[in-house]
């Protein structure tokens, strides 16, 4: 009889489905299978209080439900075979559990085909639909009266269209039947009609158009549209995505009028093939096609060495800036082809090093996947279904890219593992390196970690050998890392009597770099003129509207402001509300309004007026969006075009401008005030990236930072190029205080629009983690969050510190569980676990 419960129901099929939906419950629904089984591992379309969403099956089963309960059907079912593999749900769950978010949360950020299924609305009929239908039910009801007889006739002209079951397009039933939008509108709500959003088969790979300057034409008399398309074209090089050159605010018939003219012409590419001749430097050899040093020979064999070996292997590649780690990246990938293996490059913004770029496509041509934020949905589909059919087989992106469905990965390459721009500051709040490195442990690959300036984490993760550390001390052609002056801006103050921007030494260096012929770049790492306003009779400081913060001043864009509002004005830089600039304070109408703090727009006046005959650039988010005002940039940096550049971090990204001779950094130690725990490590960072800019060619390269702390030990270690050094001592603190990497850190934000419900639900909290005790579990708080309120929301928050991640991990779903009790909404409250900001 042993046999009997298979055989007595041979074609038994299972009667739900367990579904991740993308809301913020940490629980999975159960929807009745309805027509086709969906596998484990599909997306299918179901209904959720009014709305239909897009969810993930997680189970099939024939449990029955609890007394009373009653599932919905799912309403579509869109994949035949898992979308994910099994290795990226497990990823999933793993994401899912150690950042206590909801699975269905995790699932949609890993599954970016939304496009898919946004793309065209379609009208099936429903079970109500059909009754009406055969049965005329509904006949003379209240509802239906009130249409005209010629309505009434529409809707039955819709429903019989719709009678075989088959969706049809919005326009093609409106076509066939009259029906206009309100009266399909009436149908649904009346749940006549379905209305769904389904996908298009689109598989043809894109094609994009690209513009290419004629060269030998002779240029004959044209128009101020006709001039810009072809100086900007010009000023790239002769090519350029004709998407990209829309940024110039022509109309498009300018370019067709140029392409009849014989001056430009128009090739369609495959999208990705064509940048090997964009963001690239003829003068400058590719990232592949040097022969490795030493040290790089070296690195390249312990990495090589791992594959070969297979499992886990974890390297943290410790290579000063300059060291050449793009050429051992490129190298280890072209090993992985090789041996038949995929290769996964993570870097923080693409678009901020569109040299990279370049030179990856030059390196490996049709199997480069490029993934990154400024992609369309639809672009994103594409090149997820690329990868997933095996045809690109590396894949260079941003943060969510470590979801990319590679075959056969066998190697992940975190460039600047350092950078916080790997982490997600929206749910699932995860750290795209932390995720790699256990995307490689599932996968059996190996990973590199790599910087200049590695984490403390990843460091101390290096120390405790969980991760086999690779160095590379000194710069490629043994050119000397740059010398590093600091001028104490006190002293300064003391000499000149006056606050100046720049202080003598720096504006002597400037001139004499100039004079040379070299190129000079400033940090100020603030955009916008001035960013404090404040009354000098009450002492207020303009906030933004919405948030607690300082308000930046911003003169009129210039020319070079592509992305600026045009006028003058005062903008928040967290929410953008924008006002125009008082006359008096607004709080006591004074008239004593001054401006404090100098933005990079500031910079670059002054730098202007002290410097006439200079070339100079800026680069900030008002000049700089995407990778192609980026190209542009650097085109005219790499010919000298520019001779002096002004700009916040983004001139410290990885940037290999050979002219470049001496860096200036203004203001980069306001930061070590912040309220926030990694203060010193990032003006460690970013004084040694931006530093990292200088000398990288023939001639060596110098440093002057001005500092109001010129003591203190991030910038004493960082004017000495002594990364170990500055590791030992800040270590020291952090074991000390009890932060990261020596214990396991979440925070905890607390947030309502309501600053009653703010504090209210903290002391609830607050209240409870004092009554309840865990085990070696530190909780600071509640406190205001350092910004208390922002895009008008309030925001309260706690600190906790663990010394195991288990534990962590245990009190934060306990507080869940006990905020879900108390009725605290859980929308309003943000775990953060790993946070890198506490603001
Ligand atoms: N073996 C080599 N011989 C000569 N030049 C090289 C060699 N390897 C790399 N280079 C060149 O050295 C420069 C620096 O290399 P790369 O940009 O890879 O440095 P990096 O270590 O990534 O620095 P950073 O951390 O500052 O970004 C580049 O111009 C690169 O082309
Ligand atoms: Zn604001």
């Amino acid at each position: 009889m042993a046999n009997e419960g298979s055989g007595r129901y041979p074609e038994a099929v299972p009667l739900f489905c367990d579904v991740a939906l993308p809301v913020p419950l940490d629980q999975t629904f159960t929807y009745a299978v309805n027509g086709a089984v969906p596998t484990v591992g599909a997306r299918v379309l179901v209904p959720f209080s009014g709305q239909r969403l897009m969810g993930v099956v997680l189970r099939v089963h024939s449990d029955p439900l609890p007394e009373g309960i009653e599932a919905k059907p799912v309403q579509q079912v869109l994949d035949d075979a898992p979308l994910l593999p099994d290795e990226l749900m497990r990823l999933a769950t793993w994401i899912a559990s150690y950042y206590v978010a909801p699975l269905g949360e995790v699932l949609r950020g890993m599954l970016p085909l939304s496009a898919e299924v946004k793309r065209h609305l379609v009208y099936r009929i429903a079970e109500q639909g059909r009754k009406v239908l055969y049965e005329g039910a509904e006949k003379g009801s209240s509802r239906r009266s009130r249409l005209t007889p010629e309505e009434q006739n529409r809707e039955y002209a819709v429903l019989n269209y719709l009678e075989s079951g088959e969706p049809a397009k919005a326009s093609a039933l409106r076509s066939a039947t009259q029906a206009n939008k309100a009266l399909l509108d009436g149908m649904v709500k009346k749940k006549w009609l379905l209305r769904e959003a389904i996908a298009d088969q689109r598989d043809a790979r894109r094609l994009e158009r690209i513009a290419v300057l004629v060269p030998e034409a002779r240029l004959p008399k044209l128009n101020d549209n006709q001039t810009a398309i072809l100086a900007e074209l010009a000023a790239v090089g002769g090519r350029m995505r004709i998407s990209d050159l829309r940024a110039l605010q022509v109309p498009d018939s300018t370019l067709g009028t140029l392409v009849k003219r014989g001056l430009v012409a128009i090739e369609e590419v495959p999208e990705a093939f064509h940048m090997g001749g964009i963001g690239q430097h003829p003068s400058k050899k590719h990232a592949h096609e040097h022969a490795l040093n030493e040290a790089q020979m070296e690195a390249l064999s312990t990495i090589a060495a791992a594959m070969a070996k297979g499992g886990f292997q974890p390297h943290l590649l410790y290579g000063v800036t300059g060291s050449g780690k793009t050429t051992v990246y490129f190298a280890a990938m072209q090993r992985a082809l090789d041996a038949g293996h995929s290769a996964l490059l993570l870097v923080p913004e693409i678009g901020l090093t569109p040299a990279m770029t370049g030179q990856l496509v030059a390196a490996f041509g049709a199997e480069v996947a490029l993934l990154h934020s400024q992609l369309t949905p639809d672009e994103r589909a594409e090149q997820w279904h690329r990868i997933r059919r095996g045809e690109a087989r590396i894949v260079v992106g941003t943060r969510s890219a470590v979801f990319a469905p590679l075959v056969k990965l066998g190697l992940i390459i975190v460039d600047e593992e350092h950078d916080s721009s790997y982490k997600q500051e929206e749910t699932p709040r995860y750290h795209g390196r932390d995720v790699a490195v256990m995307r490689a442990k599932f996968n059996d690959a190996t990973i590199v970690l790599g910087s200049a300036t590695p984490s403390l984490e990843s460091w101390s993760n290096s120390e405790k050998g969980r991760y086999r550390r690779v160095e590379m001390l000194t710069r490629v052609m043994n050119r000397p890392l740059p010398e590093v002056e600091l001028v104490d801006m006190r002293a300064e103050f003391q000499a000149t009597g006056q606050e100046n921007l720049f202080c003598r030494r720096l504006i002597e260096e400037t001139q004499a770099t100039l004079d040379r012929g070299e190129q000079a770049i400033i940090l100020l790492n603030r955009r916008g003129y001035s960013f404090v306003v404040m009354c000098r009779s009450c002492g207020e400081k303009i906030e933004c509207e919405n948030c607690a913060i300082s308000m930046t001043f911003h003169k009129p864009a210039t020319r070079t402001d592509l992305h600026a509002h045009p006028g003058e004005r005062l903008e928040c830089h967290y929410c953008g509300f924008r006002r125009s600039v008082p006359k008096l304070c607004p709080k006591c109408n004074s008239e004593h309004l001054y401006y404090l703090g100098a933005g990079s727009q500031q910079g670059e006046e002054r730098l202007q007026e002290i410097f006439p005959n200079a070339r100079i650039g800026r680069m900030d988010r008002d000049t700089v969006r995407g990778r192609s005002d980026m190209e542009r940039l650097l085109t005219r940096l790499h010919a000298g075009e520019i001779n002096l550049l002004v700009g916040t971090q983004m001139i410290a990204k990885g940037h290999d401008i050979h002219g470049v001779t001496l860096v200036g950094v203004v203001g980069a130690d306001h930061a070590l005030g912040l309220p926030d725990f990694r203060a010193a490590e990032r003006v460690f960072q970013l004084l040694t990236q931006v530093s990292g800019r200088a000398g990288r060619g023939d001639l060596p390269g110098k440093v002057l930072v001005q500092t109001y702390h010129p003591d203190h030990y991030a910038i004493q270690f960082a004017a000495k190029h002594d990364y170990p050094a500055f590791v030992a001592k800040e270590m020291q603190y952090r074991r000390w205080m009890h932060y990261p990497p020596f214990s396991v850190l979440a925070n905890v934000l607390i947030q309502s629009d309501k600053l009653e419900e703010a504090t209210g639900w903290s002391a609830t909290l607050g209240g409870w983690f004092q009554k309840t005790s865990f085990d070696k579990v530190r909780i600071l708080g509640p406190a205001a969050a350092p910004i208390v309120r922002l895009k008008r929301i309030y925001r309260y928050h706690f600190v906790l510190k663990a010394e195991k991640r288990q534990t962590l991990g245990e009190v934060l779903r306990r507080m869940l569980a006990f905020a879900d009790a108390q009725g605290i909404p859980r929308r309003s409250i943000l775990v953060d676990v790993d946070a890198v900001h506490l603001m």
